[in-house]
């Protein structure tokens, strides 16, 4: 599988991972031998560039948060690599990695899981500071303040324990404490499925402010298709461990490719969906299939309203189009609703130009455009 890459350093992604793949072993022979193990993410490849939020989605078991811990270096990858900032991290020592976690923060759904309760406010914040020594010790007051109100809080708060919070100021003590480090990346893991709606959104647009103002990058994993559309530039749809297409957010809601895509888009319910949205709905037959025993060929072909023969043997080597958008089904363009003379369009995202543009240095050359496009 390959991947968009740049050659001049405007481009230069923030992450690269190539073929990345992580099996566990979940039981051993008495000698040690592996006797059975998930293959959780499989021949993973993607770029992340400077200022864009790529959001993973899929159902739950996909491999999702296995992929950002990954992307952390919080588990070590049976296969592939993962490149910060140009670094290669895949097997740099914990004491290197820790320094590169500056550049590369996690946040979790539950945000009281993930302060201490013991520590104020203003610990909690400072503690990144300190250890990555952001800011000289007389400085680190003033930071926390101007940390706590770039995200909404009041640096009177700073001295309040966790328990004092509503669950969405937490999220926001997660975030600052997160920007402590003035980091370059955020994986935000499901970072508002436990919130309210409209706590949601008042999380979501602060993370696209932030985003503004810090040029921060994001890899939002949620299972949610709606925050996901109001926060991503591209997509990534997994599937048992693998990316089953990618692209930019308007061309994977207008126009999914892959089955898969189909159907999860056509679980949310809309009211009255175009045409051309009904002529695209899918719906899986049965139930997700074992991640020891992934279906062999195309993994979706157990559940697929479209799968024919070939799909048992087929392989997902991702099909790249012109516009960089990319799907793993071998006959996407033959599936019903698939309009093979619509112009390739362009991303409507102008921050996805840069990305798309890099197309060229690509070992596996976009599919020519449909005739009249
Ligand atoms: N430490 C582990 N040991 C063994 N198997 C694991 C481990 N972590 C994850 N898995 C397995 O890897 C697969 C992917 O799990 P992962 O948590 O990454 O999925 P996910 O898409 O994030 O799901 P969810 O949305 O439910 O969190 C699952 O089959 C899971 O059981």
């Amino acid at each position: 599988m390959t991947q968009p890459s740049s050659s001049s350093s405007a481009q230069k992604p923030i992450i690269e991972v190539r073929g990345l793949g992580k099996n566990f072993i979940i039981k051993r022979s008495i000698l040690g031998r592996p006797l059975a193990q998930v293959g959780a993410v499989d021949d993973v490849t993607f770029s992340l560039m400077p200022g864009e939020t790529l959001a993973i989605v899929g159902e739950s078991g996909c491999g999702k948060s296995t992929l950002g811990r990954l992307l952390m270096r919080l588990i070590r990858p049976t296969a592939g690599e993962v490149l910060i900032d140009g670094e290669n991290v895949t097997n740099i020592s914990s004491a290197a990695m820790r320094r590169q976690r500056r550049h590369i923060q996690l946040i979790f759904q539950d945000p009281y899981a993930s302060l201490n309760p013991r520590m104020t406010i203003a610990q909690t914040i400072a503690e990144p500071l300190m250890l990555h020594n952001v800011v000289p010790a007389g400085q680190r007051a003033k930071r926390v303040a101007e940390l706590l109100e770039m995200v909404g809080l009041r640096p009177e708060q700073a001295n309040r324990y966790p328990h004092e919070f509503s669950g969405g100021q937490r999220q926001r003590v997660v975030i600052a404490r997160a920007l402590a480090s003035e980091p370059k990346v955020i994986i935000c893991d499901e970072a508002v499925s436990a919130l309210d709606v409209s706590i949601q959104a008042q999380i979501l647009n602060l993370l696209k402010d932030l985003q503004k103002r810090l040029g921060l990058a994001f890899v939002f994993i949620s299972h949610d298709l709606g925050v996901v559309k109001h926060i991503s530039d591209r997509v990534a749809v997994m599937y048992l461990g693998k990316v089953v297409e990618i692209g930019a957010s308007d061309m994977i809601f207008e126009t999914p490719r892959h089955p898969y895509t189909r159907a999860l888009l056509s679980a949310i319910p809309v009211a009255a969906p175009p045409s051309h949205q009904r002529s695209r709905a899918a719906q899986l037959h049965g139930d997700l299939p074992s991640p020891l025993s992934p279906p062999p060929g195309c993994r979706l072909h157990t559940r697929c309203p479209y799968a024919r023969p070939e799909c048992q043997t087929a392989s997902m080597t991702l099909h790249v189009e012109a516009n960089g958008h990319a799907n793993a089904c071998a006959f996407w363009n033959e599936l019903p609703g698939h309009d093979a003379t619509a112009p390739v369009r362009e991303p409507r995202n102008p921050k996805l130009e840069k990305l798309f543009a890099a197309f060229e240095a690509m070992a596996v050359r976009p599919v020519q455009p449909a005739a009249g496009g």
